[in-house]
């Protein structure tokens, strides 16, 4: 990300060039110097026999090795088919028969066991990325197609635990610990899955992210920005000491607020992360067992707080990227000893190509640091002649309990980078059983009136003291949410785009909270009207369910859209109480007028598939693959520049926010295959199209096979005066801000 600022802040792609080499050459030496053997972790894993004597060797040597790239293609169903389309009958061909330096290079595979092929690996040298022009070709494409949100660089194994999720768009899911989001996005996706190409649906559920670092909740919802959805919340709380959610109920009658549950909960805990060595090799130096003692306590919170806020039938995933059997089946353990009235669910035939291994029934922890010792029980580790303040440390729990036969673990998935050459990784799918018949006494407890006074109120809570304000803390923070980054126009008449000014910071320390709090525009509010009448939208817009954040909650600068679940929990409970950071959808922002001309509020690129069902077709103004081609192009190309028809319906449009369809077609080989629409700024004279910088550039590649931006022309002029299809200084100066933005699975 700091690097991606400094080319925003003018340093030329050619640095960011040089950087990228240097910081590769740098990576090159620690992989060399590295010593990947560490006597402890051999010796804490062999005792713990997670795989059989005669697979040791290799399971140590995939270790070893270099982890593959993985990506995914995102988005919704059809937009992910039509991209995934393209890498196989463009992109696999092109990289099938690349020699570089004497040797063949392999092409991308698909993974086989994800669903509908939508996931990647390829393994090929830094070098070749940079060198052979056909990789270079796509890896350009892959990182604008990942800053834009159709691409998702995502480790292999943490692709999975949603996949276990089996949720439906009307489940109210959680996932309590989402930061950066990978596993969000991939949730949202799922929420998303019928919407279309140009359009977006309302999901009628919700999906509430959470994390307790402020700092990871801005990156989530940087991330989340390339999904919009009306159904997204982003709280950022301790998950161990997730407070009640109030909602109204749904039965007829008074109304009354009751807990919300959750249908599905996901629980990707902080953990230490030795599942990753392949990738942060600093572990091979670093570990010992402490590392998962530690972290074993609040996992356990975690997971027993997600038990009592999932409704009955419900499931929630646990997982984490670490192999050790203290993060793992001794958190299960412990949480089904006190929740009898859960299950490990037998998902083992869900993705039937996936290679993973059963949880294991034994495990040996230890708290020493100094010898390789481990023991059997926690009576066994007591009387040894270990050091009192290490014995303090250590609790039953870390042990397998004695009715450990009865938990059925070796329903848990262990994954092992030796078995499909990925990360290691853990993953354990649990189900609340339904009680046969609620007591009057639980019934009465399942809704809460409302005016009951506080003091009397029956707690819903359980064995878990969940304070009004809970103590979170976190670093202070102070990053701005995302704006739209799109290429200024700069004639005089076109008027200056207005950034959305971030939310205060958030000053973590002590657990303050200095968000701007959420608000509803009233349906007939004069600001929304204007909106609605410009667009002509029909009356099923859900004009109440638009919402703004600022202290006086006017329609200042920008509109958001949310769904009714949403809408009922801002309403219901108070936003600084559950440190609500992000609500629905950003849909107008509010566009500066130029020389005497009215600030006006535009429709936002990100916003537009969730307004166009609700807008009338006659005022989206029809063009071709041309027309989108200028636009690509310039800045700010004049209207007497484009073709019939076009040309003459934008001179007859007001200035201001337009929305053009473009429809498929051809061009010189160049052919689009399914329609687009876009946002577009009429000035007096000219247009521009108002999306993200980065957008363009990616469609762009995905159009013409070049950046033929203004921008990508001039960052390719400065690398190469013979400039090339794909600009080097962008593709490696995005690469490096990307791989950082983006890095999941960092041991935390
Ligand atoms: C393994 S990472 C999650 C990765 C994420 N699910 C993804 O796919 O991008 C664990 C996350 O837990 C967060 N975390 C640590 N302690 C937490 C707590 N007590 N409550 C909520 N989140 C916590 C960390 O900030 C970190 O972002």
């Amino acid at each position: 990300m700091g690097r991606n600022n400094k080319r925003r802040d003018g340093r030329s792609g050619d640095t960011g060039n040089r950087k990228s080499k240097r910081a590769e050459d740098e990576r090159t030496d620690l992989i060399e110097k590295i010593d990947m053997n560490n006597e402890k972790l051999f010796a804490y894993y062999k005792a713990q026999k997670v795989v059989p004597e005669e697979e040791w060797d290799e399971f140590v040597e995939a270790l070893r090795q270099h982890l593959p790239t993985t990506f995914r293609v995102a988005g919704s169903r059809q937009t992910a088919n039509n991209l995934n389309e393209t890498i196989k009958s463009v992109h696999v061909p092109s990289l099938s028969n690349v020699i570089f330096e004497d040797q063949p290079i392999p092409p991308p595979v698909q993974l086989s066991w994800y669903p509908d092929g939508l996931a990647w690996q390829f393994n090929v040298p830094k070098k070749v990325l940079r060198k052979s022009p056909e990789f270079k070709k796509f890896h350009s494409f892959l990182v604008f197609e990942t800053e834009v949100g159709n691409v998702s660089r995502q480790e292999a194994v943490s692709m999975l635990p949603p996949l276990f999720l089996d949720f439906e768009p009307h489940h109210k899911v959680m996932d309590m610990c989402a930061a950066p989001g990978s596993k969000t996005a991939q949730i949202l996706e799922a929420l998303h899955a019928q919407d279309t190409i140009t359009s977006t649906s309302i999901p009628s559920g919700l999906l509430l992210a959470n994390d307790s670092d402020n700092k990871r909740t801005h990156l989530l919802i940087h991330q989340s920005a390339r999904l919009p959805s009306p159904a997204l919340m982003v709280t950022n709380l301790d998950a161990s000491n997730y407070p009640s959610i109030k909602i109204p109920t749904q039965t007829k009658g008074p109304k009354r607020l009751e807990q919300l549950l959750f249908d599905r909960i996901l629980c990707d805990v902080p953990c230490s992360g030795d599942g990753t060595i392949r990738k942060n090799m600093g572990i091979w130096k670093s570990w010992q067992p402490g590392d998962g003692n530690g972290l074993h306590s609040l996992q356990v919170r975690i997971l027993q707080r997600a038990m009592k806020l999932l409704k009955e039938d419900g499931r929630i995933v646990y997982s984490t990227c670490s192999l050790n059997p203290v993060e793992n089946e001794a958190v299960i353990a412990e949480a089904l000893k006190v929740n009898p009235d859960f299950e490990l669910v037998d998902v083992s035939s869900k993705l039937p190509e996936l290679k993973h291994r059963p949880g294991l029934t034994t495990w040996r922890a230890t708290a020493d640091r100094t010898i390789s010792a481990t023991y059997e029980s926690y009576e066994e580790f007591m009387a040894s002649s270990l050091d009192e303040n290490l014995k303090a440390k250590m609790t039953e729990g870390h042990w397998p309990p004695l009715d450990v036969e009865k938990l059925n673990l070796p329903r848990c998935l262990r994954i092992y980078p030796h078995l499909q050459d990925s990360g290691g990784f853990f993953v354990a799918v649990l189900e609340k059983r339904r009680k046969s018949a609620p007591s009057k006494e639980l019934k009465r407890e399942a809704s809460e009136p409302a005016d009951i006074p506080k003091t009397k109120k029956p707690r819903l809570e359980d064995t878990i003291d969940v304070s009004e304000d809970p103590n979170v803390a976190e670093e202070a923070a102070g990053i701005a949410t995302p704006v739209d980054d799109v290429e200024m126009p700069t004639e005089s008449s076109t008027p200056a785009l207005e950034t959305e000014s971030s939310p205060k910071s958030a000053d973590g320390g002590g657990g303050s909270f200095k968000e701007n709090p959420y608000t509803f525009l009233p349906p007939d509010d004069p600001i929304l009207q204007v909106c609605i009448k410009r667009l002509h939208m029909t009356s099923s817009f859900p004009s109440s369910n638009v919402l703004v954040r600022n202290p006086a909650g006017d329609a200042v600068r920008s509109l958001y859209l949310a769904n009714d679940v949403v809408k009922s929990v801002i309403e219901n409970n108070d936003y600084s109480r559950i440190r609500l950071t992000a609500a629905g959808t950003k849909v107008f922002s509010k566009q500066e007028g130029g020389q005497g001309a009215d600030a006006q509020f535009r429709v936002l690129g990100e916003g537009l598939p969730v307004i166009l069902p609700y807008v009338d077709p006659s005022t989206v103004i029809t063009a071709d693959l041309p027309t989108l081609k200028t636009l690509i192009e310039s800045y700010y190309p004049l209207c007497s520049t484009f073709d019939q028809p076009f040309r003459e319906t934008v001179e007859a449009r007001p200035t201001g926010s337009h929305i053009v369809r473009f429809l498929p077609g051809e061009m010189a080989g160049v052919i689009l295959t399914h329609e687009l629409v876009l946002p577009i700024w009429k000035s007096n004279v000219s247009l521009t199209l108002m999306i993200d910088k980065k957008a363009k550039s990616a469609l762009s590649l995905r159009l013409f096979g070049a950046d033929i931006t203004t921008a990508g022309k001039a960052a390719a002029a400065v690398q190469k005066p013979s400039a090339q299809p794909t600009p080097d200084a962008i593709v490696e100066d995005v690469t490096l801000a990307n791989e950082e933005d983006i890095a999941d699975e960092t041991p935390v």
